[in-house]
C-alpha cells in the first residue's frame, strides 16, 4: 500500500551515530519522569501508539507520562542528543494518524498534565495544561457561568493539547470559529528543547510573527504545547434546534441563506438520508419526521425572545413555500433539542463497523453543492457498489465524505481502491480551490495529498519553519510532510 511505503524513511531515522539501544532509551526514559510513568507493556504500546485511525498497526518503543513543561523539556533534551523520535499523544481521538506511533517511536502522553492551573473571571480566560479533556473544560467554563464553544462528539476523550495541534473546529464553527481562536497563550517546548511563553495571554499584542499560531494546527512537528490559557464565552441563552427535510442539495444554501438574513445560527448541520438511516439502525435514536428527504439540515440558534421564534417560523414556512423544504420540526425543550443532535452525532460510531474510509474536505460555503455532487457522482461511476455517506459542517463549508467498505471485501483491497478514489476526490478539490484537510489534520492519512492544497513553494516555507524549531526532525517524524 502506497502509505505504509512512507514509514521507511521514518524507520532509518533512528539509525544514526548517538543511538542508544532501546534497553538504554528506556532506563534513561525513567530517570526523566516520575516512578512508573514508563510503559513498555504490549497492551499499553498499542493503546497509546495509535488514535482512532485504523489503517497503520502501532509499534512504539515506549510511553511516557510527563507531569511538567520541565518534564517535557527533558525529554526533549534528551531526545534530541540521541536522536529519539517523540509522537505527542493527547486523547487519540485522532483520524488522520497524527498520534499514531508506527515506527518505535517514544509516546509523550499528558494524561497526568490534566489541571486546571488559573482562571480569571475578569479576563474571562481559564489556563490549562495540554491534557485538560475538552467537557472538562466546558464544564469548567458553566460552572463559572461562560462557556467553552469549540464542541464535537469525540468531546468527553479529547484533550486540548490535541485540539491545538489539529487546530479542532466541530460542530460550532459557523459561529464561534476553530480552536485557534479560543487561544489567549500558549506554553511551549520546542523541538530544539527551548520553554517559550507565546502571547502571554494579551488580547493586543502586535509584536512581529504570532509564534503561537504557528504551534496550533502544526500536529506536534514543532514542539509540544504544554499550557494553554484558552479565552471563555458568556453562555448561549436557550439553543433551540429546528431539523428540515431538504428536497435538494442546493437548498442548504438556500435555506441557510435565508436563515443568516435574520438569526445568527449557532450551527449548521447536513447529513444524508443514507447517514440517518445508519444512524436509526444503531438504536436509541428517532426519526425527526415521517417525511423521507435526501438531505436534511440541522440548524441551532438562540431563541433569546418569542420574536426570534416567531422570525424562524416564518422563514421555516417561507422554505416550505419555496419548494426547498418538504418537512421539519423544531424543539420545545433542551431534552428534545439534545437528541435533535443526536441524529447529526451518532453518524460516526454508527458507521463505525463498516472500517469507513474517511475524508474532511472543504470549499467555501457557495461551492458546496457543485463540488459534493462532482464528488458523488464520480465515485458512483467507478465504485458502484461502495456506500457513500455524507454529513457534516455544511454551513462552514466542510463535508465529511465517509466511503463504506462492502460486506466481504478485503481491507487492503477497500484501503486500495480507496487511494484511487482520493486522487480523483483531490483533484476535484483542487479545481474548487478547497482543503484536503479541514478539521481533523493531515497526519499520514492525507500526507501523499498535502500538494492538492498547498503549492510546492508554500510546502518548502513549512519545511523551513520546521527546520527552525525541530532542526534534528525529533517531533512527530512522518507526519504533515516527509
Ligand atoms: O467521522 C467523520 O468522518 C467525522 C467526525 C467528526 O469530525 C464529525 O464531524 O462528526
Ligand atoms: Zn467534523
Amino acid at each position: 500500500m502506497e502509505q505504509f511505503s512512507d514509514l521507511t524513511a521514518a524507520q532509518t531515522f533512528t539509525e544514526t551515530e548517538n543511538r542508544m539501544n532501546a534497553e538504554q532509551i528506556i532506563a534513561t526514559l525513567k530517570t526523566l519522569v516520575d516512578d512508573g510513568k514508563v510503559l513498555t507493556d504490549p497492551s499499553d504500546l498499542d493503546t497509546y501508539g495509535k488514535d482512532w485511525t485504523k489503517i497503520y498497526p502501532p509499534k512504539p518503543m515506549a510511553i511516557v507520562f510527563p507531569k511538567t513543561t520541565e518534564q517535557v523539556q527533558a525529554l526533549v533534551k534528551f531526545a534530541n542528543e540521541h536522536q529519539v523520535a517523540l509522537v505527542p499523544s493527547g486523547g487519540r481521538t485522532g483520524l488522520s494518524a497524527g498520534a499514531v506511533a508506527a515506527n518505535g517511536e517514544v509516546v509523550v502522553a499528558f494524561d497526568y498534565m490534566n489541571q486546571i492551573i488559573d482562571f480569571s473571571a475578569s479576563d474571562r480566560t481559564v489556563r490549562c495544561q495540554a491534557g485538560v479533556i475538552t467537557e472538562q473544560l466546558q464544564n469548567f467554563a458553566e460552572e463559572n457561568g461562560l462557556y467553552y464553544p469549540v464542541d464535537f462528539a469525540s468531546a468527553g476523550s479529547s484533550q486540548l493539547g490535541g485540539n491545538l495541534s489539529t487546530n479542532a473546529g466541530g460542530i460550532k464553527v459557523i459561529r464561534y470559529g476553530m480552536s485557534r481562536d479560543w487561544v489567549a497563550g500558549l506554553k511551549v517546548v520546542t523541538g530544539k528543547g527551548d520553554i517559550l511563553e507565546l502571547n502571554k495571554d494579551l488580547e493586543k499584542n502586535n509584536t512581529g510573527y504570532d509564534l503561537r499560531h504557528l504551534f496550533i494546527g502544526a500536529e506536534g512537528t514543532l514542539g509540544f504545547i504544554t499550557e494553554a490559557t484558552m479565552k471563555l464565552s458568556r453562555k448561549p441563552d436557550n439553543l433551540t434546534v429546528l431539523v428540515l427535510g431538504l428536497n435538494d442539495l442546493t437548498n442548504t444554501m438556500d435555506v441557510l441563506q435565508s436563515f443568516q438574513k435574520q438569526i445568527d445560527l449557532t450551527a449548521y448541520e447536513f447529513f444524508s438520508h443514507q447517514a440517518m438511516q445508519h444512524v436509526l439502525a444503531h438504536g436509541q435514536v428517532q426519526a425527526p419526521f415521517e417525511t423521507e428527504a435526501p438531505y436534511y439540515a440541522l440548524l441551532e440558534f438562540e431563541a433569546t425572545s418569542d420574536q426570534v421564534m416567531d422570525d424562524a417560523m416564518a422563514l421555516f414556512e417561507q422554505c416550505v413555500e419555496n419548494g426547498w423544504v418538504l418537512d421539519g420540526v423544531i424543539s420545545q425543550s433542551e431534552t428534545q433539542a439534545q437528541n435533535l443532535w443526536q441524529l447529526r452525532e451518532r453518524i460516526s460510531e454508527s458507521i463505525a463497523p463498516r472500517t469507513p474510509y474517511k475524508n474532511d474536505i472543504s470549499v467555501v460555503v457557495s461551492k458546496v453543492p457543485p463540488f459534493l455532487t462532482e464528488i458523488d457522482a464520480v465515485v458512483t461511476e467507478h465504485y458502484p457498489d461502495f456506500e457513500i455517506i455524507w454529513f457534516g459542517h455544511i454551513g462552514d463549508g466542510n463535508l465529511h465524505l465517509n466511503i463504506l467498505k462492502p460486506e466481504g471485501m478485503a481491507n487492503e483491497d477497500f484501503f486500495e481502491k480507496c487511494q484511487q478514489v482520493n486522487k480523483w476526490v483531490f483533484e476535484i478539490v483542487e479545481r474548487h480551490q478547497g482543503s484536503v484537510s479541514a478539521e481533523h489534520g493531515v497526519g499520514m492519512t492525507k500526507k501523499p495529498y498535502l500538494q492538492y492544497t498547498r503549492s510546492e513553494t508554500e510546502i518548502a516555507y513549512l519545511k523551513g519553519i520546521k527546520q527552525v524549531f525541530d532542526p534534528k526532525g525529533i517531533m512527530n517524524p512522518g507526519k504533515l510532510f516527509d
